[in-house]
C-alpha cells in the first residue's frame, strides 16, 4: 500500500460569493511529485493556498501524514513553498539567504545544512554571490534550497519555474527530478504547462472550472482520458463530429465510417466527438476504405516528424503527426486519406465542453 502524504478531501471554498472550488479531493503519495494542472483561474492556486493554511476552506478536510492541518496556524504546518516571484534577500549571500529560517541551530549545524542543502541545488560556488549577481534560474534555485532548509514535511511550489526561459525551464526541471530522487519530498506543484507536469511529476491532477476532472499518471490521462476536456487539454486531440449507427460504428459529419473494435456504450443515433492524437493518424495519398478523406493544407517540420494540417470535408480542421522519411509530401489542395488506429480512438457525448 502507498503511503499518504498529504490528502486532500471534498475541499470546498468561495471568495465572496462566488464558489471557486467544488469538492476537490485528491491524494499525494508520501515522498512523491502531484502536478496541479488546468486552464487559467480553475482554483490550482486556492488549492495551494488552502494547503498552506492561507486561506481556511469553506469545507473539507487536508492532512499531512495522518494530521488534520484544519485548525493548524501557518508557521505551525512546517511546509516548504516556492513561488514564480521568489523573493530572495538582496542584501543577503546565497548562503545566509538558505540560512535564513535555520537562527535556532548552532551554528556549526547550522553551515553544515546549508553547505549539504547548497550542494543538493548544485549552487556550492555561489555561497558568497548576492541574489542580484545571480541568472534566474539560479536565483530560483536558491528559493528551492531556502525552501527545503527547514526540512519541512511537504513543498508546494506555485509556477516555480514561470518566469524563466524554455531552456532553462528544462534545466531546472531535471534538477528537481534528480533532487526528488536524493531527498524524496511529498510535493504539490502547480503548472499550467503540461509538458512541465508530466516532466516533473509521477501524477498529474486535472482541473477545470473549480473542479478535479481526472487524477492519474501522465500516460493514463493521455491514453485515458475520462471526458473531452482532459483528453483536448493533455496533448493535442483532433475532434470529429459524428453519430452512432450500430453497436461499434459510427459515422462522421462528412459521411466517413469509423468502426471501433470495441463497444460503444452509446444509443444509436447519438451525437458524439471522436478523438484521435494526431500520431494515431496514418497518410495515405490514395483511397483506402476506412479512412477519412480530406484535403491537404500544409506541413510544418518537428525534427524527425511532420506535423500534418489538413481539412476534413465538414470544415473540420484536423492535424496528423507522420514520420518524415515515409513521407511523400501532398500539394496544398490535394485529397489525402487519413487512417485512424481504432483501437486509439476516443469517444464522448457530443455535450461536453473540450479545452
Ligand atoms: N483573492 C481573491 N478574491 C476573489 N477572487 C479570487 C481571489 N483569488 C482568486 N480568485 C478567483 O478564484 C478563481 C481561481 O483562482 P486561482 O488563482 O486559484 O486560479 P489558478 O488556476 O491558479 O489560475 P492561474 O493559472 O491564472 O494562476 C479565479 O476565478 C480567480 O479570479
Amino acid at each position: 500500500m502507498v503511503d499518504i502524504g498529504l490528502q486532500i478531501s471534498d475541499v470546498n471554498h468561495s471568495y465572496d460569493a462566488k464558489q471557486v472550488l467544488h469538492d476537490v479531493s485528491f491524494n499525494v503519495p508520501d515522498g512523491k511529485v502531484v502536478a496541479l494542472l488546468g486552464p487559467s483561474g480553475c482554483g490550482k492556486s486556492t488549492i495551494l493556498r488552502a494547503i498552506a493554511g492561507l486561506i481556511s476552506p469553506d469545507r473539507g478536510q487536508i492532512s499531512l501524514h495522518g494530521r488534520d492541518l484544519t485548525r493548524i496556524q501557518v508557521r505551525h504546518r512546517n511546509l516548504g513553498m516556492v513561488f514564480q516571484n521568489f523573493a530572495l534577500f538582496s542584501h543577503m549571500t546565497v548562503a545566509e539567504n538558505i540560512a535564513y529560517g535555520l537562527n535556532h541551530l548552532p551554528r556549526a549545524e547550522r553551515k553544515e545544512r546549508v553547505a549539504k542543502l547548497m550542494r543538493l541545488v548544485r549552487l556550492d560556488e555561489f555561497a558568497n554571490r548576492f541574489p542580484p549577481r545571480l541568472s534566474g534560474g539560479q536565483q530560483q534555485r536558491v528559493a528551492v534550497a531556502r525552501a527545503l532548509a527547514t526540512d519541512p514535511a511537504a513543498l508546494l511550489m506555485d509556477e516555480p519555474f514561470g518566469a524563466l526561459d524554455r531552456a532553462l525551464r528544462a534545466e531546472l526541471q531535471a534538477e528537481l527530478v534528480r533532487m526528488q530522487e536524493d531527498v524524496g519530498i511529498t510535493t504539490v506543484m502547480v503548472t499550467h504547462d503540461q509538458e512541465e507536469a508530466q516532466a516533473v511529476a509521477g501524477q498529474l491532477v486535472v482541473m477545470n472550472a473549480g473542479r478535479v476532472e481526472q487524477v492519474g499518471s501522465p500516460e493514463e490521462i493521455y491514453d485515458h482520458p475520462v471526458s473531452l476536456f482532459v483528453n483536448g487539454f493533455i496533448g493535442h486531440a483532433n475532434q470529429i463530429a459524428a453519430t452512432v449507427i450500430g453497436g461499434s460504428t459510427l459515422r462522421t459529419r462528412s459521411g466517413a465510417e469509423i468502426t471501433l473494435n470495441r463497444p460503444l456504450h452509446f444509443v444509436q443515433g447519438a451525437e458524439v466527438v471522436v478523438t484521435s492524437r494526431p500520431e494515431d493518424l496514418t497518410l495515405s495519398l490514395s483511397e483506402i476504405p476506412a479512412a477519412l478523406p480530406a484535403r491537404f493544407e500544409r506541413a510544418v517540420v518537428m525534427g524527425r516528424f511532420l506535423m500534418i494540417d489538413a481539412t476534413l470535408p465538414c470544415g473540420t480542421a484536423i492535424k496528423a503527426q507522420i514520420l518524415r522519411d515515409d513521407a511523400a509530401r501532398p500539394e496544398k489542395g490535394q485529397a489525402i486519406w487519413l487512417i485512424p488506429d481504432t483501437t486509439r480512438l476516443h469517444v464522448f457525448p457530443a455535450t461536453t465542453t473540450g479545452a
